[in-house]
């Protein structure tokens, strides 16, 4: 049975991977994840997605190798992770009342062949007051994640309503991933 390799640096990732009950190892890809030209957001996650599996996939033949990117979109504006804490609050202000979409796009590749997916999850925001936003930014929690908060955490209180895969708005689908594996790979 070929090696499985998560191409994350995120705990998060690592730790959802685990519920599938195969093992596998991670390795973090250091990629550059800037887009040149506008693309739709199911186009940038699994771009991205794809770029992370190939440069771990350089590094260890004939494994099996799952790369995965989530962006944040409203009003057509893609929010990544913020840079600082100005970038979180102008994020938590655009989400507060309003309904926007999660992408997370995977790759998987296994020498020549390769799969790519994307999930859309729309989550609704409660109307944040400004001192709520002030709270959530002073946790911390808001800065390793897209669109500045984490759903899995105290970002929860933010949530009203969610339609589409939870797993999905933390970084990984992982009953679509675990169906993908099984019926085209093999694990
Ligand atoms: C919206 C949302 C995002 N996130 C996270 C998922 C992703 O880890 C992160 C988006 O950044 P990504 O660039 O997708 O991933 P990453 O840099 O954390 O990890 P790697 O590229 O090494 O795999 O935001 C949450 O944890 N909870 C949430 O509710």
């Amino acid at each position: 049975m070929p090696q499985l390799i998560l191409a994350s640096n995120s705990p998060r990732r690592r730790e959802l991977l685990q519920k599938l009950n195969i093992p596998f190892k991670a390795l973090s890809p250091n990629v550059d994840e800037s887009i040149s030209t506008y693309v739709s957001p199911e186009d940038i996650v699994m771009t991205l997605a794809l770029r992370k599996a190939n440069i771990v996939k350089d590094l260890e033949e004939n494994a099996v190798v799952v790369g995965c990117d989530t962006v944040v979109v409203c009003d057509d504006q893609i929010l990544g992770k913020p840079k600082n804490e100005s970038e979180a609050r102008d994020m938590l202000k655009q989400l507060s009342g309003r309904t926007h979409s999660v992408y997370t796009g995977v790759a998987i590749i296994h020498d020549a062949k390769q799969e790519l997916f994307f999930e859309k999850t729309d989550v609704e925001f409660w109307l944040l007051s400004d001192e709520e936003i002030e709270q959530y930014i002073e946790s911390g929690e808001s800065f390793d994640k897209a669109g500045a908060y984490g759903i899995q955490g105290l970002g929860a209180l933010l949530v009203k309503s969610i339609r589409g895969d939870y797993y999905s708005v933390v970084g990984l689908p992982i009953a679509r991933l675990s169906r993908v594996l099984r019926e085209k790979f093999n694990l």
